[in-house]
């Protein structure tokens, strides 16, 4: 008789299998049948287990789940008999059963197929309990990043209901067409820059003149966290800009009626704490510990589809400490014009995606259309664009940070969480919506954050209900805020 495959959680591949799994948030208990019956079938082959990021232990794991929940619904329609969990293949039913898991052989050719559409969403063909075949999506994309940062990002739908979101994955931002984005060494002073720095600017006796911008003090701890006091400073500038000094511009790009060409009032613009980097000219090496949101995301991360109603959303698969750099607002860089055009001549999608640049509008006289910039990640962007809202409890913070150019009129806007964040928590962000604004010519969604600080006080009793309306930016309030427009 052939001995029973032996397998333990301490054997480097289990784990590493167990870890892909709990990413889902599957246990471990439920992987380890599946995976030793997934390793009988396939011959003891890990290279085939392996295949497309574990996929054909997942989709058998998942598939389990699914197979009881008919089995289930089957035996409540007296049904028993043709959905038994097939335990193999060897029952000579598949027609009818579910299937627990493939031969190798369709296995290897199923996932050399899938392999070929990794990235976009995965197609499961099954067959229904009367023969019929038909087309069922579970969304689960491996790695929307598509290896494009540091670590992988997965995309789960347990809902099993939403298409995979369309967009170009990109970890940076880049120009769309107009915007003045002019990024030169030349432009960097010396002051801007810490050329006779060496390895870590925070082990250095003094601080140098990158720590100029926060007060002779660097932002970041050794630890690499976002430091408290700056936090809190920022989240006060956040919750109470009144406090705070503004500066107003003669023409406010979000004031301006593209139709008539005029311009109303400003409201002002906050003069916002930034976190400045080293860069390039700087002689310090890329661990510095003032280099932070520039080394890119590094967190574990996880798309999913919510459940409250909010469409996507981001959680953390990992445990996160306050202060900790989440991850970075990506999108093209677009004009104030070109949002604008972008926004006439789409058909209001139900979620929208632009976030201003404005930290530096009232500095200047006259600010040209090409310096009035936004980042919208509709089309292409970053993990950041499914970072949902939540209304003053918000886990993350949105910060201005200058990197690659001292020039204020395009800079990078990052997300530090502001507090211990537990692992599966969704990360949100307040995009400090005025929901009761009701002189706005644009609605904005209706919100589902849950919050008991809820601002959107007409949707209690209605969470979930979803209506298509637009993001908007209350004027009166500061932030990295999507863009308003004045609209007939
Ligand atoms: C930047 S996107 C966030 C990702 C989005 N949920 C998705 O599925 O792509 C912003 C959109 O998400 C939705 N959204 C974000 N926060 C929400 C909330 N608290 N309640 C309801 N909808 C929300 C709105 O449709 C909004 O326009």
């Amino acid at each position: 008789m052939e001995q029973p495959m032996m397998l333990t959680e301490n054997d480097e591949k289990v784990r590493k299998a167990l870890e892909k799994t709990r990413e889902l948030s599957i246990p471990d208990e439920k992987t380890m049948p599946v995976l030793m019956k997934l390793l009988e079938e396939v011959g003891g082959s890990w290279s085939l287990v392996k295949l497309d990021n574990y996929s054909a232990l997942i989709d058998a794991v998942l598939s389990v789940d699914e197979d009881k929940k008919k089995l289930s619904e089957g035996s409540s329609n007296g049904d028993r008999g043709n959905n038994k969990l097939s335990e193999g293949s060897s029952n000579g039913d598949r027609g009818k059963n579910p299937k627990v898991i493939d031969s190798p052989v369709s296995l290897k050719k199923s996932y050399e197929t899938r392999s070929a559409v990794s990235g976009s969403s995965v197609q499961v063909v099954q067959n229904n309990n009367n023969g019929d075949r038909k087309r069922k999506y579970r969304n689960r994309i491996s790695d929307i990043t598509k290896g494009s940062e540091s670590v992988e990002i997965s995309l789960v739908d347990d809902v099993g209901s939403e298409d995979a979101p369309k967009f170009t994955y990109i970890p940076h931002s880049i120009v769309y067409q107009s915007a003045y984005v002019h990024v030169s060494l030349a432009r960097i002073s010396d002051e801007d820059c810490c050329a006779n720095c060496k390895g870590d600017c925070l082990s250095a006796e003094l601080p140098c003149a990158c720590a100029r911008e926060t007060s002779g003090e660097f932002a970041y701890t050794n630890e690499g966290l976002l430091k408290e006091n700056f936090l809190d400073t920022c989240l006060k500038m956040k919750k109470e800009p009144d406090r705070f000094h503004k500066v107003y511009c003669k023409d406010c790009p979000l004031e301006r009626d593209h139709d008539k060409g005029t311009y109303g009032k400003c409201d002002g613009h906050l003069i916002r704490k930034f976190i400045k980097e080293c860069w390039r000219k700087c002689g310090c090496a890329m661990h510095c510990g003032n280099r932070v949101v520039q080394r890119g995301i590094s967190c574990k991360l996880q798309v999913y589809f919510t459940q409250e109603g909010k469409g996507w959303g981001l959680r953390t698969l990992q445990d996160l400490p306050k202060g900790t750099f989440v991850c970075e607002y990506i999108g093209e860089i677009l004009t104030n014009t070109e949002l604008y055009d972008r926004n006439i001549r789409s058909s209001g999608e139900r979620h929208t995606y632009p976030v201003t640049l404005d930290a530096d509008w009232g500095s200047e006289k006259e600010l040209k259309d090409e310096e009035a910039l936004c980042l919208d990640a509709t089309i292409c962007g970053n993990v950041a664009r499914f970072i949902n809202h939540r209304c003053e409890d918000a886990n993350m913070i949105d910060i201005p940070v200058e990197i690659e150019t001292p020039d204020r009129h395009y800079y990078h806007i990052a997300f530090f969480t502001l507090r211990d964040v537990k692992a599966m928590d969704e990360l949100t962000w307040d995009y400090m919506i005025d929901f009761n604004d009701k002189s706005h010519p644009i609605k904005a969604f209706r919100c589902c954050c849950g919050s008991e600080s809820c601002r959107d006080k007409k949707t209690k009793g209605s969470q979930g209900k979803l209506e298509r309306r637009k993001i908007v930016p209350t004027k009166k309030q500061s932030g990295s805020k999507v863009v308003a427009f004045k609209r007939k």
